[in-house]
């Protein structure tokens, strides 16, 4: 029986067809529309896939979107399941204040890189950082412990607000350089900067706080660009929600 996994952010819903509800299941089929055509799903994309047994999702996007994809899902017999936040989930346990409050996306994020550190080997702190249109920068210690973590605006919101706020600075996508000498660069190079920034501080604070070399995750479309420019060891790790979400589903089914 083929798994759907579903995450709906605040740009795009990302989705990939597993073989199995488990982790390391092969990947069969994935895509990535605008929220902007989530209304569609049924008659195109998803229109050609062999009906999934099952699907597990996450959404930040809102109510109004969740039920619009669920409409959409009505194509197949099967029950919309979305994550809620939780204090204890697939051994990783949420230290924000407000469990339920904690974006499922990252979440769902923090369960796939317990997974991914513990596969590799002797359990260690992770960092996990997706750059999505917002970015966020989450730390986990060695025993599964979610300690907080940071949310930035991402490239596009950073870029947008400058825009609006400014007279002068609606200009071309730019580079990031060391000394950047057009408003273009200048542009780039700061939004950048102020994310490394962020990670590299983190990353710190967290190897300070656990006393141990944290591993470092990065997930998202603009996640290359960053791990460009630090000197952290880093992997870039495109489907980390996904992991999350086989190891939920994965565990739903064991107990
Ligand atoms: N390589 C890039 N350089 C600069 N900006 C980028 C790059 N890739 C994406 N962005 C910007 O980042 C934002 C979203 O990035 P991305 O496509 O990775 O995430 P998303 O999946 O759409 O986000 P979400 O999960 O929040 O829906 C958009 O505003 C986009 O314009
Ligand atoms: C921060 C975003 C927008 C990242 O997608 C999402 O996780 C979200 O809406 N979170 C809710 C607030 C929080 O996580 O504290
Ligand atoms: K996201």
């Amino acid at each position: 029986m083929t798994f759907l996994a579903i995450d709906i952010g605040n740009t795009r819903l990302k989705w990939g067809q597993y073989a199995a509800p488990f982790p390391g299941a092969p990947l069969v089929a994935h895509g990535a529309v605008f929220l902007e055509t989530i209304d569609t799903l049924a008659e195109s994309e998803w229109k050609k896939l062999t009906p999934p047994g099952s699907m597990l999702g996450c959404v930040v996007a809102g109510e109004g979107i969740r039920r619009r994809v669920e409409e959409q899902l009505e194509l197949w017999d099967i029950d919309p399941r979305w994550v809620v936040s939780s204090a204890h989930a697939a051994g990783v346990s949420n230290g924000y204040d407000h469990p339920g409050r904690l974006g499922t996306d990252r979440w769902v994020a923090l369960i796939g890189a317990r997974h991914r550190v513990l596969a590799h080997g002797a359990p260690r702190p992770a960092l996990v950082v997706m750059v999505g249109t917002a970015v966020t920068v989450d730390a986990m210690d060695a025993d599964g412990n979610f300690l907080g973590g940071m949310i930035l605006p991402g490239f596009g919101v950073m870029q947008r607000a400058l825009e609006m706020s400014t007279a002068g600075l609606k200009v071309p996508t730019g580079e990031i350089v060391d000394f950047p000498t057009n408003t273009s660069d200048a542009l780039m190079t700061g939004g950048s900067s102020a994310m490394v920034g962020a990670v590299e501080r983190m990353h710190r604070k967290l190897r300070e706080r656990c006393g141990q070399d944290p591993v470092l995750l990065m997930s998202g479309g603009a996640a290359p660009k960053l791990s460009a420019i630090t000197d952290l060891k880093f992997e870039n790790v495109e489907k980390l929600v996904f992991d999350g979400l086989l190891a939920l589903q994965s565990h739903r089914l064991a107990l």
